[in-house]
């Protein structure tokens, strides 16, 4: 049988060019060695799986190449670009600071910083997840840090920033990566779908982009997971039963309702809601969410902050209209109420059908 590659492996990108949406940095990393203004050492801030190890290699890769391109790219063909994408390479090493932290593991990498590349022209030192290092590790790091040989260049990498020390942060070049937006994760998985041959339902990708919370690697993890149980073909369907997600539709009859004042129909649909074995917390955030969304329809603007893709987000608009924007931020605040209240109540059912009936009798009061 043929191995399988997890498609986070598979799909991480090799260029600048096909990172996803981190254009901001990719640019200002092109233009550093463009105009060979590269620093000795740079700090990759943000969340997990967004494309902090995968940036720091392509660089690697690219100031080492002996080809590059114009657009500053790395050509993939000389020697040094062959190593990289070989995983053969010399002129990188990795760290993992979380299982080497100690002062004995950072003065073994000090001592190799030392030694000049024999082949290239950069040995690049990715230290990931950097704020796992104990304290003397990162004091005998600094020094290093401070005057490093003109061959090493440091990428640090963390998702907690707010843990590097001060004199670390003052002798490093900080790029901040964002979490990735749902269309992005979405645009890609797509992509990655088409390769893969699967046939995917597009408002299926965007469930699993929305799961992901911006991070593309759990987005590819989850989008692995769904081919495992639904095969070549993935449905709307299967990816909400599979991630035991709501669907939305629960969502836009309960809004009917709502504006019906119809009471009961709107508490059996909530009854409908816990049968399914879903709890009540989870059903609150969807309705916070669902009510955000036709709120933000309400306006020009804003309605690009809906992130849901074509025919749902039709539907949105077409709520939207049936509902007043007094209606929508009362009711806004009644569930956000009910989600601050949640965790702390003894009766968690009666929170939630008490706010599930003061949203159904909002536009009553009015008439
Ligand atoms: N911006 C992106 N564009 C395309 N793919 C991405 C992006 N970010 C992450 N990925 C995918 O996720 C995988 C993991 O990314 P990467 O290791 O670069 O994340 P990271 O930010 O370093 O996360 P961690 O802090 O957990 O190490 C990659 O192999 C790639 O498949
Ligand atoms: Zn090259």
């Amino acid at each position: 049988m043929e191995n399988f590659i997890v498609s986070a492996r598979k799909y991480r990108p090799d260029s600048f060019d096909t990172v996803v949406a981190q254009s901001s940095i990719t640019t200002t990393l092109k233009n550093a060695i463009k105009n060979s203004q590269l620093a000795h050492a740079y700090l990759f801030c943000g969340p997990r799986g967004v494309g902090k190890t995968t940036c720091a290699r392509i660089f690697a890769k690219t100031i080492n190449c002996s080809n590059l391109s114009p657009e500053v790219e790395a050509c993939n063909e000389c020697e040094s670009c062959k190593a990289f994408n070989t995983s053969r390479s010399f002129n990188i090493h990795e760290l993992d600071a979380a299982s080497n932290n100690s002062v004995d593991d950072i003065r073994q990498l000090i001592d190799q910083v030392r030694i000049p590349p024999q082949v290239g022209k950069y040995s690049v030192y990715i230290i990931d997840e950097v704020h796992m290092l104990s304290s003397q590790a990162f004091n005998a790091f600094l020094k290093t840090l401070e005057e490093p040989p003109k061959h090493a260049i440091f990428i640090l990498a963390t998702t907690e920033k707010h843990k590097i020390i001060p004199t670390i942060l003052s002798r490093c070049q900080i790029f901040d990566f964002n979490r990735i937006g749902i269309s992005d994760i979405a645009g890609h998985l797509e992509y990655v779908a088409k390769n893969e041959g699967v046939t995917a339902e597009k408002e299926a990708l965007n469930i699993i982009a929305q799961k992901a919370d911006g991070a593309m690697r759990d987005a590819l993890s989850i989008f692995d997971q769904i081919v495992s149980f639904s095969g070549k073909d993935i449905t709307y369907q299967d990816v909400i039963s599979n991630l035991n997600v709501l669907d939305y539709d629960y969502y836009f009859r309960l809004v009917e309702h709502f504006v019906k004042n119809e009471v009961p129909d709107s508490l059996m649909i909530f009854d409908d809601i816990l049968n399914h074995g879903f709890d009540g917390h989870h059903f609150i955030n969807g309705l916070s969410s669902h009510l955000r969304n036709l709120l933000v329809c309400k306006d020009p603007v804003t309605v690009q902050l809906l992130e849901v893709s074509g025919e749902i987000k039709d539907r949105y608009k077409v709520q939207a209209a049936s509902c007043e924007n007094d209606f929508l931020l009362k009711a806004l605040e009644i569930s956000n109420e009910c989600d601050m209240q949640y965790k702390m109540s003894q009766n968690k059912r009666l929170l939630v059908e008490l706010a599930i009936v003061r949203i159904a009798q909002l536009t009553l009061k009015k008439k």
